[in-house]
């Protein structure tokens, strides 16, 4: 199977996951990426047993109204029983890296409200350690050289994100050759570096289940 077959059997899964929950006023978190673009188109079909939408970006709340669904700012909402995204890596704890498309702040606050965390991946997301990928950072504009600074000190190889502004208006910079063996503490680390708006590990709050594509069907994953 291709790797756009796999996100797309992990969307429909998703649907069926989430489908015997869903009660007229249902508000659902809408997360960023291709693979929430897969859910988002699935969930089209099904618009009339949910009450409404929060979106982790522009993007996807453009792409929600596109389908007549209904996208509302979080602050007029009191509870998000589901918060459906994909993510760039994870592991067998569900701590996420994301942020692969920019969307981690926004995408870190949705999860923080949501009763329960769906994440959404093909197999390649899958990792023993998180880290290959580039730990993305959303880092306010005038503290970008300080940050990448301070980031070079715990021992990473922050490049900046020529020519991206977040929907928060801020920028990103990417820490390469960053091995995450301990998320939770890395996460708060950076976090606490001045400037830095939030980093995209997903370990304070990780997903609380993982449906991740395979050749051989989805499977369903819980934290270990
Ligand atoms: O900012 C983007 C998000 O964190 C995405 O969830 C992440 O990059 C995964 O995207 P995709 O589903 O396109 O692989």
């Amino acid at each position: 199977m291709t790797q756009d077959e796999l996100k797309q059997a992990v969307a429909e899964a998703a649907l069926d996951y989430i489908r015997p929950h869903l009660e007229g006023d249902t508000v659902l978190g809408i997360g960023t990426g291709s693979t929430a673009n897969m859910f988002i188109d699935c969930l089209a079909a099904v618009k009339g047993l949910i009450g409404a939408t929060v979106a982790s970006s522009e993007a996807s709340a453009e792409r929600l109204r596109s389908h007549g669904i209904p996208v509302y700012d979080l602050n007029a909402v009191d509870n998000v029983a589901f918060y459906i995204d994909g993510a760039d890596e994870s592991n067998r704890a569900l701590h996420l890296i994301k942020g692969g498309g920019a969307a981690l702040t926004r995408e870190k606050i949705v999860a923080a409200v949501a009763e329960k965390f769906i994440c959404i991946a093909d197999e390649s997301k899958l990792v023993p350690t998180l880290g290959a990928f580039p730990l993305p950072v959303e880092v306010i504009p005038m503290a970008r050289s300080h940050v990448a600074r301070e980031l070079v000190k715990l021992g990473g190889d922050p490049v900046y994100r020529e020519g991206v502004v977040t929907d928060n208006g801020n920028v990103i910079l990417d820490v390469f050759n960053f091995p995450i063996p301990q998320p939770l503490a890395t996460e708060e680390k950076i976090n606490n570096i001045t400037g830095v708006v939030t980093n995209g590990l997903f370990a304070l709050r990780p997903a609380d289940v993982l449906l991740l594509g395979t050749s051989g069907g989805v499977q369903t994953l819980y934290p270990e």
